[in-house]
């Protein structure tokens, strides 16, 4: 998607691309998940441990800090990756690497979002990276999402796409009708993810990925939350409730910084 890239609007903290009169400058979606993945690495200071997220807009991000690395902008960094895919893409610009167990306090973590509610909620995993996720993002200080404006949405699952819940593989059958049947009053449908070939989905943690349709909003996400994750077979769902401490939107405005 295309938008048209204006001036800076009263209300928020903007990047002004064009001078003023001159034509808008139209930006692909790719270039506004980069507008605020950038911002967002303004956060990071020398020294710090990073949660460095997984996806297409917090690429951008971990590929900034390898930059700033290099160029000796940021000095002794340690990145807490996210996912596999994270951990190679680091590896490759250089960003040296540890883990929660060596460093269970992470002062600040950059990732993308599926959805972003009012309330800096969110909804993750739809590259299925869910679990690690969640568990760097609740060691964080400080947790920065960092979007474009198409993820906005009334309330979680309002897109109409994918709520993941990673299950274990044994009897996933089962889980996926626990899951439908416990939001029958949303018209959940509850579907596994496959691959490419057709294939389960597996993800780096070796369990599978069940997608929740919904049609309606789910009322009391915690109650929600609580409700999953008391079903047995469920390993971790995709609602980040309250973690985020800001939320930078990058949009046809202008980028919007929101903070808890
Ligand atoms: O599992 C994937 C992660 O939760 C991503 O952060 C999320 O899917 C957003 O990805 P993207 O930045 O590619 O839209």
């Amino acid at each position: 998607m295309a938008v048209a890239w204006s001036e800076k609007a009263s209300s928020m903290e903007a990047l002004s691309l064009s001078p003023p009169m001159s034509p808008p400058v139209i930006l692909t979606q790719d270039e506004l998940k980069k507008i605020a993945a950038y911002k967002a690495v303004e956060f990071v200071e020398s020294g710090m441990v990073l949660g460095l997220g997984t996806g297409s807009t917090a690429k951008h991000a971990v590929d900034r800090i390898g930059e700033l690395l290099r160029q000796g902008r940021l000095t002794n960094i340690i990145g807490i990756p996210t996912s596999k895919k994270t951990q190679e893409q680091a590896i490759s610009l250089g960003i040296p690497l540890s883990d929660l167990d060596s460093h269970p306090t992470i002062d600040l973590a950059i990732d993308g979002a599926d959805e972003v509610d009012p309330h800096l909620n969110l909804v993750k995993g739809r590259g299925g990276s869910l679990l690690r996720e969640k568990m760097v993002e609740g060691a964080c200080k400080k947790f920065v999402c960092i979007v474009d404006e198409s993820k906005l949405v009334k309330y979680l699952g309002g897109s109409g796409l994918a709520m993941p819940v990673e299950v274990v593989p044994f009897c996933w059958k089962f889980t996926a009708n626990k899951l439908q049947n416990s939001f029958r009053n949303s018209g959940c449908v509850a579907k596994l993810r496959k691959d490419c070939k057709g294939e389960p989905f597996v993800t780096d943690n070796g369990n599978y990925i069940v997608d929740l349709y919904l049609k309606k909003d789910i009322g009391d996400l915690q109650v929600a939350s609580d409700a999953i994750l008391r079903i047995a077979g469920v390993v971790e769902h995709g609602m980040f409730l309250d973690m985020a401490t800001t939320v930078i939107v990058a949009g046809e405005l202008g980028i919007t910084i929101k903070n808890k």
